[in-house]
């Protein structure tokens, strides 16, 4: 470390496939800041890095539930400068978006290209570790489900659609009070420059993780849709406590599937090859869900992404909602 260096690397907190993410403090405030260095040497990582960069530089004002960039840096060799989101682009910036453009390496390849994005730090993993670790809990569940719909409802109305919602990518920050959550990863998102309605904008790259995936993502025709299918096999998941092993990483996820003898298949999978096809919701205890949740779930995994909720709806029925809900004991002794 020199002496005027801006943040100080602590220690290794994980790994991705395209980045290596740090804990680190800021010399001046003593903040803890989480650092992620993305190798920009292909064409594929320059695209998840710019991505990430573009979706997190438009959000104009912050929300808790989704994840803070403090800066961006970008690395040539040894010059270190900060990513400018306006017309004044470095020229190795403007190598960078040549690179995404083009599908090749246009940056000097005898030099280290690298962008570094430093983020608030979440002190306590993703949404599977931390729920998985505790028992169930409605009124949590509740609070994540709020949580989870106003930063989606957010992003929709910033005209981000982040494609691949999963608990991976839903990081904790459990610091000041109770846990809130903080939607990160960005890599796949797009930003709807110029649409009115986020829901209007129609992408064709099937891109996300399988089992979340809308039936529409699965066929390669879709909007902003297909987060809140996403978010509704979340949810689903987490109520009732459903999980699978990923074949990888051999980690336990939570998440919804159609069991078709030894095999699981993911819901949108399903689903589109059988549109007619009734989901079993509660899947497991029959009394234990409510009527208008079991309800809520059934609209936000519609199989006609027109008839689907969307963010701003999804937001006002949780309000609604009766799951959760703290009762009320009141007692007259005193
Ligand atoms: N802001 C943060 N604060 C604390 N830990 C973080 C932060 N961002 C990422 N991490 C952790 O760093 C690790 C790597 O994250 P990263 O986003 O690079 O990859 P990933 O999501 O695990 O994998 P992939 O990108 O392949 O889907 C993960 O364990 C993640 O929980």
């Amino acid at each position: 470390m020199t002496t005027n260096a801006k943040y100080n690397i602590l220690r290794e907190v994980g790994r991705g496939s395209y980045g290596v993410v740090y804990e680190a403090v800021v010399n001046q405030t003593g903040k803890k800041v989480a650092v992620k260095r993305m190798h920009c040497n292909g064409p594929e990582n320059v695209e998840l890095a710019l991505q990430e960069f573009w979706a997190l530089q438009s959000i104009q004002s912050q929300h808790e539930n989704v994840i803070w960039l403090k800066e961006c840096i970008l690395q040539s060799g040894q010059v270190f400068q900060p990513m400018s989101h306006h017309c004044n682009k470095t020229d190795d910036q403007l190598l960078l978006i040549e690179t995404c453009l083009k599908g090749r390496r246009c940056v000097d390849p005898k030099s280290a290209c690298y962008l570094w994005f430093v983020m608030e730090f979440c002190d306590s993993g993703n949404m599977n570790e931390f729920l998985l670790a505790r028992s169930p809990d409605a009124q949590l569940n509740k609070s994540f489900m709020q949580q989870m719909s106003q930063a989606v409802a957010f992003l929709h109305r910033n005209h981000i659609v982040h494609r691949d919602l999963k608990p991976d990518n839903i990081l904790i920050s459990n610091s000041c009070g109770g846990p809130v959550l903080k939607i990160t990863d960005f890599g796949l998102s797009k930003v709807c420059q110029g649409s009115v309605n986020v829901n209007q904008h129609r992408f064709s790259s099937a891109c996300g993780s399988d089992f979340y995936m809308a039936p529409e993502v699965w066929e390669g025709s879709y909007t902003a849709k297909a987060d809140i299918f996403a978010l509704g096999i979340i949810f689903w998941a987490m109520i009732e406590r459903i999980t699978f092993r990923d074949a990888d990483s051999e980690k336990e996820l939570l998440g919804t599937y159609i069991c078709q003898g030894k095999d699981i298949i993911p819901i949108g999978e399903a689903m589109l090859e059988n549109p007619s096809m009734k989901l079993q919701i509660p899947l497991k205890k029959k009394r234990c869900m409510p009527n208008d949740l079991c309800r809520l779930l059934h609209d936000m995994l519609a199989f006609n992404p027109k008839e689907r909720l969307d963010a701003f709806q999804l937001e006002s029925r949780i309000k609604q909602t009766s799951y959760g809900e703290k009762i009320q004991c009141s007692s007259s002794s005193k």
